[in-house]
This record gives structure tokens, sequence and C-alpha cells, in this order.
């Protein structure tokens, strides 16, 4: 599932990855400033490696050897960013549906609005603006949103950390069904090992 084997430069910070796992959760821990959130960029697309290659599925994104270097917006990414980067002036609705332009959104499509407002407990916020949410319910909303993109891959960095408990365990229990239901491969952004062990036995600490 994920085959990644890169050398990222970015100033003076340096950071190698390489894993290969079959499990449908990839999960990046460690420190803060260890390199988890660049790791996704580069998944991304957003900067690009120095060397080697990331494979998720059956999808080459990059490889350096090969001169492939897939251009963003045709990564069929879901990134959720650790701060939501919602549209402020559109409402929640509105950012949800946002999420649904350009995707071909036939009736067969995995990620449909009304399921996923379901699922992610959104009914009550559809109307409000996100300066009226709270930094959980604007995370949720992100997530709706980057999963109504139909993506063939999800990122997500440090989804939990705005919520509290009953929260946390409601949006895991939700990642399970990603997983579980929608066989979506995700890479989890956490600084806490024991957060994602619920989701993969594939967890890959930067320690130093
Ligand atoms: N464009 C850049 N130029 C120089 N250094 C950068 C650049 N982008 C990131 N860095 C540095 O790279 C290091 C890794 O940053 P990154 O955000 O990937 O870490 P992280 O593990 O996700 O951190 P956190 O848990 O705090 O979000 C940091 O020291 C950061 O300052």
């Amino acid at each position: 599932m994920f085959d990644l084997d890169i050398r990222l430069q970015l100033g003076r910070f340096e950071r190698e990855l390489i894993v290969q796992s079959d499990a449908p959760v990839l999960a990046l821990t460690g420190y803060s400033g260890s390199g988890k959130t660049s790791v996704l960029n580069a998944v991304a697309g957003l900067i690009r490696p120095t060397r080697g290659h990331i494979r998720i599925g059956s999808r080459l994104l990059f490889d350096a050897s090969q001169g492939i270097d897939v251009p963003v917006h045709q990564r069929r990414i879901g990134f959720v960013f650790q701060d939501a980067r919602l549209f402020p002036h559109y409402s929640v609705r509105d950012n949800l549906l946002y999420g649904q332009r350009g995707a071909v959104v036939a009736k067969a499509a995995r990620f449909q609005l009304d399921p996923l407002v379901e699922l992610l407990g959104l009914e009550a916020l559809l109307p409000r603006r996100p300066v009226n949410l709270s930094g959980g319910e604007a995370q949720r909303v992100a997530i709706g949103r980057a999963l109504l993109a139909q993506p063939d891959i999800l990122l997500l960095d440090e989804p939990l950390s705005a919520l509290d408990r009953t929260r946390r365990e409601r949006l895991l229990t939700f990642f399970e069904t990603l997983r579980d239901q929608f066989r979506l491969p995700i890479i989890y952004v956490s600084h806490a090992a024991d957060e994602v062990r619920r989701l993969t036995t594939a967890i890959h600490e930067f320690d130093s």
C-alpha cells in the first residue's frame, strides 16, 4: 500500500524516510519539528524530495530516477491541515460543496454530501460561517470537504488535536470506517503514538 523512500531538504533541515507497508493506514509520529508535516507536503506534491520515490497503492506519485512528479491537482489527494483552513466567507455547506467542485460526483461516488454530514455530525452547522465554529467543528468540516473531492488518498495532520475526548472517540470510529468500508489509504500524522495505535500497526516514529 505504502512505498516511500524519500529525502527532504528544507533550508538546513533534512529528513529521510523509508517505509514499506501493506497496512491501509500509515502513521507518522514524533516530536515537534521532526518533519511529519513536511512528509505530508511531499506526498501532496507541495514540496519536492531531493531523491527517491513515493508510491501509494497503485499510484506512483513521484520518482526522481524516472523523472516522474505528478502535478498537485492530479494527485487526487485529500489534505486535512492542522489548522482547518476553511474559506471564511463561505458557510459550512458551501465549504463542503467546494470540495465537490471539479470532482466527478456520480451517483456511485464514494463520498456523498448527506451521508458525510450525518457521519461527521454537521447538520446543525451547515448555515454557519467558520468564524462561528469551534476548532474541533472546523476540523470536522475540513475532513468532510476533503472527502467530497473524492480523493484516492487522505492525509490527516493532527486531526484530533483540537477535540475533546468524546469527539476524539467519534472521529477515531469515523477513521476506522474510512479504513474498513471505504478502503481509503490514509497517512495520519500525530505526535502521540497511542493516538494512532487503534488505527494501525504501521507506525513510523521520528525519534532523531
Ligand atoms: N521552507 C522551509 N525552509 C526551511 N525550513 C523549513 C521549511 N519548512 C519547514 N522547515 C523546518 O523543517 C522542520 C520540520 O517541520 P515540520 O513542520 O515538517 O515538522 P513537524 O514534525 O510536522 O512539526 P509539528 O509537530 O510541530 O507540526 C522544522 O524545523 C521547520 O522549521
